[in-house]
C-alpha cells in the first residue's frame, strides 16, 4: 500500500512532463492549462470536504477574490505573476479565516448558505466597485504573465502551473498524513471527543478554510493572467458547485482524487459541445450516472475495490510500541493530580441536576461515583471537564482553577475522560484513534508537517509507538488496522480507555465503563482501572456496577437528587442505611425484609 501513493506522484509527474509535448495546438494546451488551474482549487477544497467535512459552495467567490486581487496589482502596481500570487493569496487566506468563524456555530447545510452568500457578496463587490474593477465591463489588458521582469512564454507558464499544482498536491499530501490530517478527520466525526482530547475544532476548521481559500486565491491570479480578461459573469454560483462536484466526483479525502475529478470536469463539457442542444441535458445525465455507479467518488471507489482483494495490512508488532510505563507513568511524588469540587450547582431550567455537590479526588486514588439514575452523575462529569459550565461553586485540579475554562483546556491540564455512550472517531482506525488522543503530546508545527521534515517524522513515529503500547496494554493490539466502528462495543469501550490515557492524563473520568459489558470483560476493565491507578493516575469512575466498584475503589460518593448523601470506604458505604434508602426506596430494615 506505502508504495502506491509515491507511484501515483511519479505518474502524475509524468503526465505533466509529457502534455505539453502532446499538445496538438495552443487550443489544446489553454485547455489543459485551465485544468491546471482548477486542479488547484479542488486540491485546496478537498481539505475542507474530504478532511473537515465542511460543504463550501463559495469556492467561485475565492476565485474570483484572487482573479481581481491578481489583476489589480498586476494592472495597477505592475506586480509580476509571484507578487501577484502573494497578495492574492494573503487576501483569500484572510477571507478563509473569516469564512471559518460561522463555523463556531453552523455547520452542514447552514454553512453552505454562508458560503453562497459569501459567493453573492463578492459577484456584487466585483459589479459595483467599478473605479476598482471595471464593473460589469471587468478588467482587461492584464499582462502576460511574467517572473522578475522577464516574460513566460506559453509553455514557460505551462510549467509555473504544472509545477504549482504538483507541489500543493504534495503538499496537502503530507498534510493530510500529518496530525493536522488526522484531527481534521476526528473533527469531522465527533467534535465532542476532539474537545476531550484537547484538540480545538475550531482552529482545525479554520486551518482547512484558509487552506481552501489560499490555492482558491492563487488560482484566481493564474486564472486572470492566462484569460488577460476578467468580469463578474466569469465566477458563477455554477462554477462553486463544479468545484465542490470535482472533489465529490475524483474522491474526496484522497490524494489524487480531486486532480481526477478536476480534470473529468474540464474535459467533459468540450467533449459534450459536440452535442450542442442537448449538451447542458447530457453533462448532467452522465454526473448523476457517475455518482449512482460510483458513490465515493472514481478514487474512492477504486480503492475500495482494491481493498478487497489486497492482503491486509500487517498487524503492528507489539514489540514496536512503546511501554505503557514509558508513555504514562508519573511521579506520585510530585504529580499527585488532586481534584476537589466545592459546593457545584448545575440548573437546567428549574430542575437542579446537582445541588451543592463538594468531592475531593484524592491524588493516585480510584474515587466511585455512584447513584441511582438521573442522581446527577454524567452531569457532575460534564461540568468537571468543561462541558457545562456550573451556576454556583468551583472545581480545582491541583489548585488549577478549571471552573470557567474551556473542556479542551481542561483537557491539556491533565484530565482525560471517556463517555458513557462511546465517542470514538469511527472511520480512523483503531491505531489512529489512540494517535488522535496522543496529538497534544506532539509539537511539530504545521512547516514540518507540510514539509514532512525530519522531526515530523521522528515525533510521529514516537505518537506511532505509544499507541501500539497502548493498544497492547487494553488488549486490541490485533485490532490496530480495523475502523473503530467495526470493533465489538466492549472493546470499543476499552478503545476509548487507550485514546484517553494516549494524552498522558493526570486524572481520569470514567463515565459507566463496565455498561454493557460481559462478566469476562468487566473482569478485564478491573484489571486495566487498577493498572492505571498503580501508574499513579487518580481515576473517578461512576459506576452503577457494584462489584466492580467494591474490588476497586478506595472511596465512593454517592449522588442522590443531585446532591452528595454519603462518601466513605466501600464497605461504609454499602452498610449506609442512606444509601440502601435512595437504592431501594425503601429505609434498611424493610429493604432486607423485601430481599
Ligand atoms: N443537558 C441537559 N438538559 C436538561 N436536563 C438535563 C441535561 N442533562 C441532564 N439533565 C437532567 O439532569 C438530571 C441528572 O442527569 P444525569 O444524566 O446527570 O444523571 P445520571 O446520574 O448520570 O443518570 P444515569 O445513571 O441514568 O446516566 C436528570 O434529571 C436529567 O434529566
Amino acid at each position: 500500500m506505502r508504495y502506491l501513493v509515491p507511484l501515483g506522484f511519479l505518474v502524475f509527474a509524468l503526465i505533466l512532463t509529457a502534455v505539453p509535448l502532446m499538445a496538438a495546438n495552443e487550443y489544446a494546451l489553454r485547455l489543459f492549462m485551465l485544468f491546471l488551474i482548477y486542479g488547484l482549487i479542488a486540491v485546496g477544497l478537498n481539505v475542507l470536504v474530504g478532511l473537515t467535512g465542511l460543504v463550501s459552495l463559495g469556492q467561485a467567490g475565492l476565485f474570483a477574490l484572487g482573479s481581481y486581487t491578481g489583476a489589480v496589482l498586476a494592472t495597477r502596481l505592475g506586480f509580476d505573476i509571484v507578487a501577484s500570487c502573494i497578495g492574492a493569496a494573503i487576501l483569500s487566506g484572510a477571507f478563509g479565516v473569516l469564512l471559518a468563524y460561522p463555523t463556531v456555530r453552523v455547520k452542514g447545510v447552514y454553512l453552505a448558505v454562508v458560503t453562497i452568500a459569501f459567493g453573492i457578496i463578492v459577484e456584487n463587490v466585483a459589479i459595483e466597485w467599478q473605479s476598482l474593477t471595471g464593473g460589469t465591463t471587468g478588467l482587461s489588458s492584464i499582462p502576460r504573465p511574467n517572473v522578475f521582469g522577464i516574460k513566460l512564454s506559453g509553455f514557460a507558464f505551462y510549467a509555473v502551473l504544472a509545477v504549482t499544482l504538483f507541489v500543493f498536491t504534495l503538499l496537502i499530501h503530507n498534510l493530510k498524513i500529518s496530525r493536522y490530517g488526522r484531527t481534521m478527520l476526528a473533527v469531522s466525526q465527533s467534535e465532542t471527543a476532539s474537545r476531550a482530547l484537547g484538540i480545538n475544532p475550531t482552529a482545525m476548521r479554520t486551518l482547512a478554510f484558509v487552506v481552501a481559500s489560499v490555492t482558491a486565491g492563487i488560482a484566481g491570479t493564474f486564472y486572470a493572467f492566462l484569460n488577460s480578461y476578467i468580469s463578474p459573469d466569469i465566477f458563477t454560483f455554477s462554477d462553486s458547485v463544479r468545484f465542490l462536484l470535482m472533489v465529490i466526483l475524483g474522491g474526496a479525502g484522497s490524494t489524487f482524487g480531486p486532480v481526477i475529478g478536476a480534470y473529468i470536469l474540464t474535459y467533459l463539457p468540450e467533449y459534450l459541445q459536440q452535442f450542442q442542444l442537448w449538451q447542458n441535458f447530457a453533462y448532467g445525465a452522465l454526473l448523476l450516472l457517475v455518482m449512482f455507479v460510483l458513490p465515493r467518488g472514481v478514487l474512492g471507489t477504486l480503492r475500495l475495490a482494491f481493498d478487497r482483494w489486497r492482503p491486509a495490512d500487517p498487524v503492528p508488532d507489539v514489540a514496536e510500541g512503546l511501554p505503557v510505563e514509558t508513555t504514562l507513568r508519573h511521579d506520585k511524588q510530585t504529580w499527585t493530580a488532586e481534584l476537589v469540587a466545592n459546593a457545584l450547582t448545575v440548573r437546567f431550567g428549574g430542575l437542579s441536576a446537582l445541588s451543592n455537590v463538594s468531592l475531593r479526588v484524592k491524588g493516585g486514588e480510584i474515587h466511585a461515583l455512584i447513584g441511582p439514575n438521573g442522581a446527577g452523575k454524567s452531569t457532575f462529569v460534564n461540568t468537571i471537564s468543561g462541558f457545562y459550565q456550573p451556576d454556583e461553586g468551583r472545581c480545582e485540579l491541583d489548585g488549577v482553577e478549571l471552573t470557567g475554562r474551556r473542556s479542551l483546556e481542561i483537557a491539556r491540564l491533565g484530565l482525560a475522560r471517556t463517555f458513557q455512550n462511546t465517542e470514538l472517531f469511527g472511520e480512523l482506525s483503531v491505531l489512529e484513534n489512540v494517535m488522535v488522543g496522543y496529538d497534544q503530546r506532539l509539537s511539530y508545527g504545521l512547516v514540518h508537517a507540510l514539509l514532512r521534515t525530519p522531526r515530523m517524522q521522528r515525533e510521529e513515529f514516537e505518537c506511532r509507538r505509544a499507541a501500539i503500547g497502548l493498544l497492547g496494554f487494553v488488549g486490541l493490539s490485533q485490532y490496530a488496522n480495523e475502523a473503530a466502528r467495526f470493533l465489538p462495543f466492549g472493546l470499543q469501550r476499552r478503545l476509548e480507555i487507550a485514546r484517553a490515557l494516549a494524552g498522558k492524563p493526570r486524572l481520569l473520568l470514567l463515565d459507566e465503563p463496565a455498561a454493557g459489558l460481559t462478566t469476562q470483560e468487566i473482569d478485564d476493565l478491573e484489571a486495566i482501572v487498577r493498572k492505571i491507578a498503580g501508574l499513579g493516575i487518580s481515576v473517578l469512575l461512576i459506576e452503577h456496577h457494584v462489584d466492580l466498584i467494591m474490588a476497586l475503589a478506595d472511596t465512593v460518593t454517592v449522588l442522590d437528587y443531585g446532591q452528595v448523601i454519603a462518601s466513605d470506604a466501600p464497605a461504609a458505604i454499602q452498610n449506609d442505611p442512606r444509601v440502601i434508602e435512595a437504592y431501594f426506596g425503601t429505609p434498611p430494615e424493610r429493604a432486607e425484609t423485601a430481599a
